[in-house]
């Protein structure tokens, strides 16, 4: 045994870099161990989010909004451009570039704070060890007084859909096309679908998403989700509703899946597929058969509500416990745990983790919607505000979608903030601090919002809460 360490690590995505710094600011000796090797053929921190997720697909998304506004918007301001194309290589290598900024970062930040970095594949042996194969092959362990499972996710692959990375992709493929697909079909029209069929359709690709289910985005307010169809259908993504595949086959650099949907049997060819019908959690030989960490019922590491397994000393944090498969859900997990090791009494608000899908205009929601609440039982008050009445929006030209403020009937307390617009994942986040502090509609309504600004509408939807909007005739008069 070479070492022994406070808190072992075993995975550098958002939740396991950001554990392993905390419990490293807190005075506690800490390793890590990643083995993902990035582009370049090294070691990259960072996981999913930062690698193949999050961050580069953000950097698509931000390199076709800006194509798309040249190419669509521009005239509107009196801005003409003669042609506009995009170079699909160099969007793609912006994009690694960024990747690899990050990952550096983040492998400089682990080394800046004292954590030592093992690279390689960790799996947790009995009575906390830890064996780290390493890229060579060659295998230590290492012994922990606590360790931080934070192994992650990966895609679904579906039978009916080999992903080949190559006309069938998934989500880490997507990110790679070297031109723009004619024909892009999307299998799920969920996060990922909608984002990366978002960078397609604005690059030029005539973009079909199926959707097995037959409600869209079921898990955002309804009004949110039906003005988000609505906004994405008019950009040209044909989203089609309860249409289940069944089956794919290529031929020739092209496939043709077949699905079923309410008129029967359908078949659709395209350039390239995109598999996005969600993520499971990464515990393939994480674990020695040994070790009595819990798997729950579907596959994750069961863990309380302070992320710590069924043997004590062990936690898990991230994509592999249950909850939302989401970033900063997993690094405010990875401060809990590191802090409570380090004998602090800390806790994470698991009520209000903001969720956000990265499209234009985009979907961003906080707490409970409307309906979730009144199936509880709760009555509620609603307000809500439409960009189109924004004068900033209007300056902007980016008018689509509304802020909707969801509270108690009976406290005025503001249980869910949902925004479909210019900027929503910003100004929901202002609806979660509020709400973490208790908030109700009328103390948002008494704040001071600058003008003009897109936050308006959220103090203008807080003020509709109570019948006391400004800017638009409100519902209820009071
Ligand atoms: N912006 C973000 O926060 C962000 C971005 C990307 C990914 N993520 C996370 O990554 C995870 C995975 O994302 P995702 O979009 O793959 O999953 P998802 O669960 O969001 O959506 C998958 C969709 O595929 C559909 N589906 C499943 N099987 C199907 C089939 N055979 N035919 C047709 N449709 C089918 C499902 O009904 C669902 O709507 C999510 O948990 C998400 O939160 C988050």
């Amino acid at each position: 045994m070479s070492d022994k360490f406070d808190v072992i690590v075993i995975g550098g995505g958002p939740g396991g870099y950001v554990a392993a710094i905390r419990a490293a600011q807190l005075g506690l000796k800490t390793a890590v161990i990643e083995k993902y090797q990035g582009k370049e053929g090294k070691t990259a921190m960072g996981g999913t989010c930062l690698n193949v997720g999050c961050i580069p697909s953000k950097a698509l998304l931000d390199s076709s909004y800006k194509f798309h506004e040249a190419h669509e918007s521009f005239k509107v301001h009196g801005i003409s451009t003669g042609e506009v194309a995009m170079d699909v290589p160099t969007m793609v290598s912006r994009k690694d570039q960024i990747v690899k900024n990050l990952t550096g970062g983040v492998g400089a930040l682990i080394k800046a704070n004292g954590v030592t970095l093992f690279e390689g594949h960790g799996k947790l042996l009995a009575g906390k060890q830890v064996e780290v194969t390493g890229l060579d092959g060659n295998i230590q362990v290492l012994a922990a007084e606590n360790v931080i499972l934070a192994s992650g996710s990966t895609p679904v692959n579906i039978p009916p859909a080999p992903v080949d990375q190559d006309v069938i992709v998934d989500s880490t493929g997507a990110l790679d096309f070297q031109s723009v697909p004619g024909k892009l079909g999307v299998i799920g029209a969920g996060v990922i679908g909608l984002e990366l069929g978002s960078v397609w359709a604005r690059l030029g690709s005539e973009v079909t998403v199926i959707e097995a289910m037959d409600k869209f985005l079921p898990a955002a307010d309804e009004q949110i989700a039906k003005e988000a169809l609505k906004a994405l259908t008019k950009q040209g993504l044909k989203i089609l509703m309860g249409a289940r595949l069944t089956g794919s086959e290529v031929s020739n650099g092209q496939v043709t899946v077949s699905y079923t949907d309410a008129n029967g049997e359908q078949k659709a060819t395209f350039d390239k597929l995109i598999v996005a019908v969600g993520r499971r959690p990464v515990t393939a030989d994480l674990l020695a058969a040994d070790t009595e960490v819990n798997l729950d019922e579907r596959g994750f590491i069961y863990v309380d509500d302070y992320c710590a397994t069924s043997v004590p000393g062990v936690y898990a944090i991230g994509d592999v416990v249950r909850g939302p498969m989401l970033a900063h859900k997993a690094s405010e997990e990875g401060v809990m745990v590191a802090e409570r090791i380090a004998g602090h009494k800390a806790q994470m608000n698991y009520d209000l983790i903001p969720s956000v899908i990265y499209t234009h205009p985009e979907i961003a929601w906080v707490g409970k919607s409307e309906q979730v609440l009144k199936a509880e039982g709760v009555e509620v008050n609603v307000g809500t505000f439409p960009f189109a009445a924004s004068g900033r929006a209007m300056a902007a030209n980016d008018t689509a979608g509304l802020v909707k403020v969801v509270a108690d009937a009976k406290t005025d307390r503001v249980l869910g903030v949902h925004v479909m617009g210019p900027s929503a994942a910003e100004l929901v986040q202002q609806g979660a601090i509020a709400m973490e502090f208790g908030t109700s509609a009328e103390d948002l309504g008494m704040m001071v919002f600058s003008h003009p600004t897109l936050s308006e509408a959220l103090h203008e939807a807080a003020l509709a809460v109570n019948g006391h909007a400004i800017h638009i005739a409100n519902r209820k008069k009071r």
